[in-house]
């Protein structure tokens, strides 16, 4: 596929990119016929200067209108009447994309737990192999938060003067132990399901809704469950956090599968942009991009400092933050803040 085709005059399409051959991992593993789905609202402008690029974080998708509403879409903040808009499923998330329940070419059958570990390098470099692959030259802005931004920052690295501005929320330049410990934790209940380990797509269902509950409490902030859960006074049992919690797992496990959350948290995990590269500070300094990273008052999982390490070390970098009692989950939540901030960073670099 290449800018010439004809569905690019649709406003919105859903495509399936296949890179036919190898796929080489950076732990040296294979993924063949590698498949990324995709999404483009809107249309490349004649200078092929208006692509904003949207990375989704842990459970989403390629749909960036519909779970960053308030963000994308028509006389939204990021407009497909003036952007060309794309969001691609990442590597390993089974929204389209090459994941373990996809077929092993050696097997036959779906990889289960052969799916090799992936690393936010190897989803960046799928990424640019379906950038090269549209005929992209040049990206106005390259967005995402949390697993997305991890994706964003080492692509930004590899795009160097390809990107002009860089957006990276609630993220970090290398996973801190704590993330690694809370994804640990997860994990821990998947594999506790009984289930885990057979060769069946629903294989560690119920640990996963255990491993959503678990995760919710790293994306809220104690105030928000203290404003939105508490219960009527006097009350022993059936707590309201309780269910919050309980519905919150279902939900994921009813729209997820374990295997793929699995991986993901294993990126998140070997996340650092500075591997071989020197340390994460020197890797961020060979970025020529701005950057705008966004950190999140409140955000208990990937601290605020985290975000300002990367606005430090880039050689273009600005920080903003959101005060929210979301916490983590504030990047795909707090709309009017996240307009205000863009807003204002593109106002600065006189940018449009
Ligand atoms: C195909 C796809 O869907 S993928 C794309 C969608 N997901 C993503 O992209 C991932 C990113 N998005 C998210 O993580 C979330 O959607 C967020 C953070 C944006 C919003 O989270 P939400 O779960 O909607 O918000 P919140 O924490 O307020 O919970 C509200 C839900 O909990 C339910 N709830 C609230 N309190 C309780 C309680 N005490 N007991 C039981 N349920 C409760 C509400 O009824 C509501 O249910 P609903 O989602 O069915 O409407
Ligand atoms: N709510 C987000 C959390 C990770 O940033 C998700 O489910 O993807």
């Amino acid at each position: 596929m290449n800018l010439e085709s004809p569905y690019l005059s649709i406003d919105m399409a859903q495509e399936t990119f296949i890179h036919k051959g190898d796929f080489q991992l950076e732990s040296k593993e294979i993924i063949k016929d590698m498949q990324l789905s995709f999404i483009t609202h809107g249309q490349l402008n004649a200078k092929k200067d208006n692509v904003i690029w949207v990375i989704h974080a842990l459970t989403g998708d390629a749909n960036a209108q519909e779970w960053w509403s308030g963000i994308i879409g028509e006389d939204k903040f990021y407009d497909p009447s003036k952007y060309f808009i794309i969001c691609a499923n990442l590597l390993g998330s089974c929204y389209g994309s090459t994941q373990p329940l996809s077929e092993n070419p050696v097997t036959g059958g779906p990889y289960y737990y052969d799916f090799p570990n992936l690393t936010s390098r190897d989803m960046a470099n799928a990424l640019e192999l379906l950038r090269l692959d549209l005929g992209i030259h040049q990206i106005h802005t390259l967005i995402g938060g949390s697993l997305g931004g991890q994706v964003g920052i080492e692509w930004a690295y590899v795009l160097q003067e390809k990107v002009r501005n860089t957006i990276i929320l609630a993220s970090n330049a290398k996973t801190s132990p704590w993330t690694i410990g809370f994804n640990e934790t997860q994990r821990m209940a998947i594999a506790a399901d009984q289930t885990w380990g057979k060769n069946d797509p629903d294989a560690g269902k119920k640990g996963l809704e255990a491993a959503r509950a678990i995760a919710m409490l790293t994306y809220r902030h104690p105030e928000n469950l203290a404003n939105n859960q508490a219960d009527e006074a006097d009350k022993t049992d059936g707590y309201r956090a309780s269910s919050y919690l309980r519905y919150q797992g279902q939900k994921l496990a009813k729209r997820f599968n374990a295997l793929s959350y699995w991986t993901l948290t294993k990126t998140m995990d070997s996340h650092d942009i500075g591997r071989n590269r020197g340390g994460a500070a020197f890797a961020l300094s060979q970025i020529p991009s701005r950057v705008l990273a966004i950190g999140i008052d409140k955000d208990l999982l990937f601290l605020k400092e985290e975000s300002q390490f990367i606005a430090n070390h880039v050689q273009k970098g600005t920080y903003r933050e959101i005060k929210s009692s979301y916490g983590h989950d504030a990047f795909l939540i707090e709309y009017e803040q996240l307009k205000y901030i863009l807003s204002s960073f593109y106002l600065e670099h006189n940018d449009d």
